[in-house]
């Protein structure tokens, strides 16, 4: 067994095997080059008439170009079993073929990245590289056994457990576009994203435990290494535009151009698009499960036909088609479970030939000739008005829009399956036009699961990424499903960072609309965005919103204690905005993270104050400063974040407790919470004592000092887990009631 040794620590950037390495990856970028020249001197050449070929050739030229362009190449190397391979972006052969750089999803690099000091899997020697524009800056032996360690450095001290390689790369100022990590992979990450596919994987992590950068890479991985997967496609799912323009230049990176991403909404394809919001009681109403039954109730309403005949007319001579004939049509038609639009053409079919049949044997019995024909009984309007009272064709927008409007219709569907209180939700009148329609993101997902019923027809997947996934309702998770028929989905989120109508204790409930394949929790627990300081303040927020969760353990300490700057003397949103400034001067990309209500008014107020700033309710990251509403900020991140006014956030929702985590997990580097002279609960004591403080002896929850607060987490700390989803659950329930009391 390899004996292993405390990792070479000393100066990186002066290595004694630097010179060799160096040679090592500048030829590897020779090779590239030559490459890139021969494959665009042959596509140059390429007979075009060749289309396929043409276009992998075409392919290849981009990766090459790509690989030659920006980032590293090369990321580190693997001494095992006597023989030496180089890990990197993508792979790199000489003109004989023979391997120079493996590349990093190779099944033969696994060890690269699972193996630690602690558990070396045979790995004699495994160094990391970091390299800027093809020059090699440092090079970091994290593996060496007793053998290898002779020959470099007799210095070796103890192991830590986070890679410098990565503390560097952490240490990275943010520039508004997430990153491929090819080069410091975790292993406890790289478990999962090599993980088997056939199951829902969900990966359950708290804030800046790289889960998205996990769910990239796992997609990249398994892209790479299954072709039935390639022809199947893969999908990636990111919660909205904002969030999506951040994420999307990973995969490219990673030579993934073909796994498509998209934002949630942009599943549904139809006519309408998200205009306008909504209550979030009306939202948890549409985007629950009953509304399948009520959708489902609501298409087959409109369907079917009474006791009579239906009479008309060919030529003078009258045809009589029997009710009961129609009905035993329709039942023929429903009895195959075809969508609804498929199965009125199989009607119009059955029923014209019936319609014929009839007035064919008339025509006989009476001795007159036969003279019409099938099609010219379909064209007759009695034959199509009847097949419209039968069976009408819709479009997803006009049922829903008609459903919506109609009293006596959601009371017929909704019956059994919602309150009449929740009934009365889903009313709204439809507007004149539908196109004026105030369309809302579960509307969106309604119209898709009608629109599944209506045609059937869908873009499906081998694979799903769906990040923010604690968000999902049901109805979503049903969008998902039908896109994924074989079950294997790669789930990214945290409850604790559940906003909006869907929180939950468990994956399970949503799991379940998602697919019936096995289910995998891992949890990641390592946090590599957020300083340990300001992961220890916001998990004081834990016990009051995710009782049963723990925060991850930070790998650095960022720039120390996040401050408070209270004051009511200088308006808070001028305060912000010169903190904003200042760090922006020293070379942070900041975020103002605000009060929803209040986005308008700073960014106005960052313009006039001649600052160049961001949308970042769009998305445009571009700028050092950028202005977030807080219920937008998941899943982002900068260096420094300059929080506006916590108890406005809190105060703002049901959930703006969790909102508030979100918002206060987002800086890699600094937190800076600006308040006029309150703080919310869990975060008091970092207000300066006063005077009532001693005085109190009997405490309110709601204004028990941060002793107590510390008090009730240790207490809290000492339950078992099932006690602890119990008072999880009294809390949530207390703090809807409260929020309920609030709105009232
Ligand atoms: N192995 C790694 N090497 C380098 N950087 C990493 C690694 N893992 C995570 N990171 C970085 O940590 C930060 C947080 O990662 P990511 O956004 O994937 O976390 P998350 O768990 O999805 O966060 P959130 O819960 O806030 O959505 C990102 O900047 C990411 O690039």
């Amino acid at each position: 067994m390899t004996q292993v040794l405390p990792r070479v620590t000393g100066d990186p950037s002066e290595h004694p095997d630097m010179p060799y390495e160096q040679a090592y990856i500048s030829r590897a970028y020779q090779l590239l080059d030559r490459g890139l020249a021969t494959a665009e001197h042959t596509y140059n050449t390429y007979d075009e008439l060749n289309r396929s070929t043409a276009s992998a050739l075409k392919r290849s030229l981009e990766i090459l170009k790509n690989a030659r362009g920006a980032g590293q190449l090369v990321v580190g190397r693997m001494d095992r079993d006597g023989e030496t391979l180089y890990v990197g972006v993508r792979r790199v052969h000489d003109e004989h073929k023979d391997l120079v750089v493996a590349s990093w999803h190779a099944p033969a690099v696994v060890p690269y990245y699972e193996a630690t000091p602690q558990d070396p899997q045979g790995i004699e020697l495994k160094r990391v590289f970091v390299e800027e524009d093809r020059v090699l800056k440092s090079v970091v032996d994290e593996i060496v056994s007793r053998a290898a360690a002779d020959v470099t450095d007799p210095d070796a001290t103890a192991p830590s457990s986070v890679s410098d390689a990565l503390l560097n790369e952490l240490d990275r100022s943010r520039d508004g576009a997430m990153r491929e990590v090819v080069a410091t992979i975790q292993s406890e990450q790289f478990r999962i994203i090599r993980a088997e596919r056939d199951v829902v994987l969900v990966v359950q992590g708290g804030p800046g435990t790289g889960k998205t950068v996990v769910g990239l890479h796992r997609a990249a991985y398994l892209a790479f290494n299954d072709e039935k997967l390639r022809r199947e496609g893969m999908l990636v799912v990111a919660p909205n535009q904002a969030f999506l323009s951040y994420i999307s230049g990973v995969l490219p990176s990673l030579d993934a151009s073909d796994i498509l991403q998209i934002d949630l909404a942009s599943l549904y394809t139809g006519e309408a698009g998200v205009v306008a919001t909504e209550d979030v009681d009306v939202a948890r109403i549409k985007g629950s499960a009953a509304m399948v039954t009520v959708l489902r109730r609501a298409l087959q309403a409109r369907t079917g036909w009474g006791s009579g005949n239906l009479e008309f007319s060919l030529g003078g001579a009258r045809t009589t088609l029997p009710g009961s004939r129609i009905q035993e049509l329709i039942a023929d038609v429903e009895r195959r479970n075809l969508p609804h639009n498929r199965a009125r053409e199989v009607l119009r079919q059955s029923l014209s030939a019936a319609a014929y049949e009839a007035y064919r044997t008339a025509q006989n019995a009476a001795g007159r000739a036969v003279i019409a024909t099938e099609s010219s009984i379909r064209r007759l309007s009695t034959f199509t008005n009847a097949l419209d009272r039968m069976w009408p064709s819709f479009t997803p927008e006009d049922l829903l829009r008609s459903l919506y409007g109609t009293q006596s219709w959601l009371v017929y569907v909704t019956e059994g399956v919602l309150s009449a209180d929740e009934r009365a939700l889903l009313y709204r009148e439809p507007r004149e036009n539908i196109s004026e329609e105030p369309w809302t993101v579960s509307d969106l997902f309604c119209l898709d699961e009608l629109a599944h019923r209506l045609n059937g027809e869908l873009r499906t997947y081998g694979h799903i990424v769906v990040d923010e996934a604690q968000d999902l309702s049901p109805m979503q998770a049903r969008a998902l499903a039908r896109r994924c028929p074989s079950g294997s989905f790669t789930v990214l989120g945290d409850l604790a960072q559940a906003t909006g109508p869907w929180v939950r204790d468990s994956w399970d409930e949503l799991t379940d609309h998602l697919a019936s394949t096995e289910v995998r929790v891992e949890t990641l627990s390592i946090g590599y965005r957020v300083p340990g300081p300001v992961l220890d303040l916001a998990a004081r927020l834990l016990p009051l919103i995710s009782p049963g969760l723990t925060a991850p353990r930070s790998v650095r300490q960022g720039a120390g204690e996040p401050s408070v700057h209270l004051d009511d003397v200088v308006p808070d949103v001028d305060r912000a905005i010169e903190l904003a400034a200042e760090d922006v001067r020293a070379g942070l990309t900041t975020a103002l993270i605000v009060p929803d209500d209040r986005y308008d008014e700073c960014v106005r107020r960052c313009r006039s104050a001649g600052l160049s700033v961001g949308d970042g309710r769009d998305g445009d990251f571009a700028s050092d400063l950028t202005v977030v509403p807080a219920t937008a900020a998941k899943g982002l991140e900068f260096d420094s974040v300059v929080l506006l006014r916590p108890t406005q956030v809190v105060g703002a929702s049901i959930d703006g407790r969790r909102v508030l985590y979100v918002a206060m997990t987002r800086c890699t580097q600094q937190l800076r919470l600006v308040e006029e002279d309150q703080l919310p609960e869990g975060l008091r004591h970092l207000l300066p004592p006063t005077e009532a403080d001693d005085e109190l002896d009997v405490l309110e929850w709601d204004q028990a000092p941060d002793a107590e607060l510390d008090r009730i987490i240790r207490l809290l700390a000492e339950l078992s887990p099932e006690d602890l989803e119990l008072v999880g659950s009294l809390v949530r329930r207390l703090s809807s009631k409260d929020g309920n009391h609030q709105r009232d």
